[in-house]
């Protein structure tokens, strides 16, 4: 249509709009001029106040920036107390020499501090992990500095690095919400208070999406994080800024949260090895999760390094006395079970390389069977295993997060600046349940695993009561098939790609089934890093499923992926975290001697 025609035709209704309001009574007229200039009002003061309210939040986003960017040039400056010598030498210590260095007193705390300070700052360069430095770790340095020699605490001096959402007395805990900033908490979580008791100093705080639930790493006051060699793919999520940080070099211990892979996808992205503990052993007390109020599927806090040794350093450390379970009754009171980790300790292990839901790429199949290789040499004993109903899972998982239909997450991203590619996922949220219905039908035919993942949202109480149920059940369905093998832990893919392009991750949100099956199970879950994507699994992608979008999505994120690292899972049953890190640990050895 031509723009004369159109506006011919405008001219034409408005006549006969005209026409008709002219011939009605002046009563009516009045009656009509109000209403229209009520609704005109109400829309204009929306307008107005939603206006106000961006604005201000883009001021806060500044505000936060000036402070970030002062809490960096205060970290350069202090970084630079050490000699360079000096720093190039602390910088070159492992986990267990710097340890071993700063307990002998021949490396002070706050000559590590400094150093990581510098090392964080080189990795924030590459990656944009950081949020802020925490200030107070320099009189942290300072007092362990004048502690009395003996005992030195399990800790002693090391600089370790937190998710943002862990809360430190006096930082925000924003979860990528503009509004959440400058709220600072009052006081430590158990975690911190934890670490300080083993002579831990927790030095910066991470970035991580907004809204915590995506394996992907961006928010409107700290923008996007990347990989540490691609600044193309993310580094994961929600732990993505750790990842980063550890994955580049800047600190050797960080902690970070999971609720569907926030630890474990972010590990395999960037090289790195990291375990959810589950949830009933290791306090998540004061910790902010991406939902809260959701019993039957909880966030873990748990440790991410360059290595499993340093995992399990940390976590001996922590298990080592009640500490947790003083401070956080809900917590078992179990501590470290040497037992389950004693070196030559034989395992039967149940392996998948494919949960029937969504078919791994290449590397990471491979990945599987290399390691159950390895596993078997070390006298391990493999058996094929299949996941029971990770079809019902999946959709048992979604709901168990979406707990309320994803209102609390609309409530909290709509009120607040929102980077445009959460736009997808925030989209299918929104979209009333008759209308799910409808594109449910609608897709079932080209689509049938998102008409699935349609179906997962409880529409009230009922169908959430319905939700625990069965997960209560399916946690003793997949004992049971555990038990009739024999098993004592899985060995499986994380996730189904290497480190994808940045905006991938909210739209192929139906990978999770491989990380959040061990949620919904509350099991103890950790990678290790492996292997590398290779030019053979590149070309082995030519034969990848392409059946429906996420198939090709995952296909086309991975092309090219060569010489990213690849991760293994390994799970096992609440109170079993030392089976997965020896196993896990067995898998690292092997690789330490040769060359992947
Ligand atoms: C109709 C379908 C709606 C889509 C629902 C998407 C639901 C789940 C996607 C989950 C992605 C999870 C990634 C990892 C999150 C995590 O572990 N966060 C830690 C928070 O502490």
């Amino acid at each position: 249509m031509s723009l004369s025609k159109l506006w011919d035709g405008l001219n034409e209704s408005f006549d006969c709009l005209s026409s008709h309001f002219h011939s009605l009574s002046p009563n009516t007229q009045k009656f009509v001029i109000t209403s229209a200039g009520l609704v005109t009002a109400y829309f204009a003061t929306h307008c107005v106040k939603d206006y106000l309210h961006k604005q201000r939040l883009h001021e806060i986003v500044e505000k936060r920036q000036t402070e970030r960017n002062e809490s960096l040039r205060r970290a350069d400056e202090f970084s630079r107390k050490i000699t360079e010598a000096r720093r190039n030498q602390i910088s070159n210590m492992d986990f267990d020499t710097l340890l071993a260095a700063l307990k002998s007193g021949e490396v002070k705390p706050t000559e590590a501090l400094h150093t990581y300070q510098w090392k964080a700052l080189q990795a924030h360069k590459r990656t944009n992990c950081i949020t802020l430095f925490i200030k107070e770790a320099d009189d942290w340095a300072l007092q362990l500095e004048k502690s009395p020699p003996e005992p030195r605490p399990p800790l002693y001096g090391m600089p370790m690095s937190l998710k943002e959402c862990v809360p430190v007395k006096g930082y925000d805990v924003t979860r990528g919400y503009v509004n959440e900033c400058f709220m600072p908490s009052e006081r430590d979580c158990v975690m911190v208070e934890q670490i300080k008791a083993l002579g831990g100093i927790p030095f910066v705080q991470t970035n991580v999406p907004q809204c915590l639930l995506a394996y992907s790493c961006y928010n409107p006051i700290y923008g996007t994080t990347n990989h540490q060699d691609h600044k193309d793919r993310t580094s994961g999520g929600s732990s993505g800024g750790e990842s980063a940080l550890i994955g580049a070099g800047g600190s050797l211990l960080g902690i970070g949260g999971d609720v569907g892979g926030s630890i474990r996808f972010p590990c395999h992205f960037c090289g790195i090895a990291g375990i959810k503990p589950s949830h009933i052993r290791f306090s998540h007390r004061g910790v902010q999760g991406s939902v809260p109020g959701r019993p039957l599927i909880n966030a873990s806090d748990g440790p991410m390094a360059p290595d499993v040794h340093t995992c399990v350093e940390f976590l001996k450390a922590t298990w080592s006395s009640h500490f947790i379970h003083e401070r956080d009754p809900y917590t078992a009171p179990v501590t470290w079970n040497d037992k389950h980790f004693t070196k030559g300790n034989h395992f039967t292990i149940g392996y998948y390389l494919d949960d029937g839901w969504f078919t791994p790429t290449p590397a990471l199949q491979r990945a599987v069977l290399e390691s159950k290789k390895i596993l078997e040499s070390q006298g391990h004993v493999l058996v094929p295993f299949k996941p029971p109903r990770i079809k019902e899972a999946i959709a048992m998982f979604i709901g168990a997060v979406s707990v309320d239909g994803g209102r609390y997450l609309l409530e909290h991203i709509g009120n607040d600046l929102m980077d445009p590619r959460y736009k997808s996922l925030l989209g299918l949220y929104k979209l009333p349940f008759f209308i799910q219905d409808i594109l449910r039908f609608l897709v079932q035919p080209i689509y049938p695993r998102l008409a699935h993942a349609l179906t997962a949202m409880p529409r009230n109480t009922s169908e959430l009561r319905k939700k625990y149920e069965a997960i209560e059940q399916y946690r003793y369905e997949y004992i049971e098939e555990m038990q009739k093998l024999g098993l004592d832990a899985i060995l499986c893919p994380v996730t189904v790609t290497p480190a994808p392009h940045h905006e991938v991750p909210v739209k192929l949100f139906a990978v999770v089934s491989y990380t959040g099956v061990f949620n919904l199970l509350d099991f103890a879950a950790g990678t290790v890093p492996v292997t590398q994507v290779t030019k053979a699994d590149d070309d082995a992608l030519a034969g990848y499923p392409t059946i429906d979008p996420w198939y090709r999505l995952a296909k086309e994120t991975t092309k090219g992926a060569i010489g990213l690292s690849v991760g293994v899972q390994v799970a096992a049953p609440p109170f079993r975290e030392e089976v997965v890190l020896r196993i896990m640990q067995d898998l690292e050895n092997h690789h330490k001697h040769t060359d992947y």
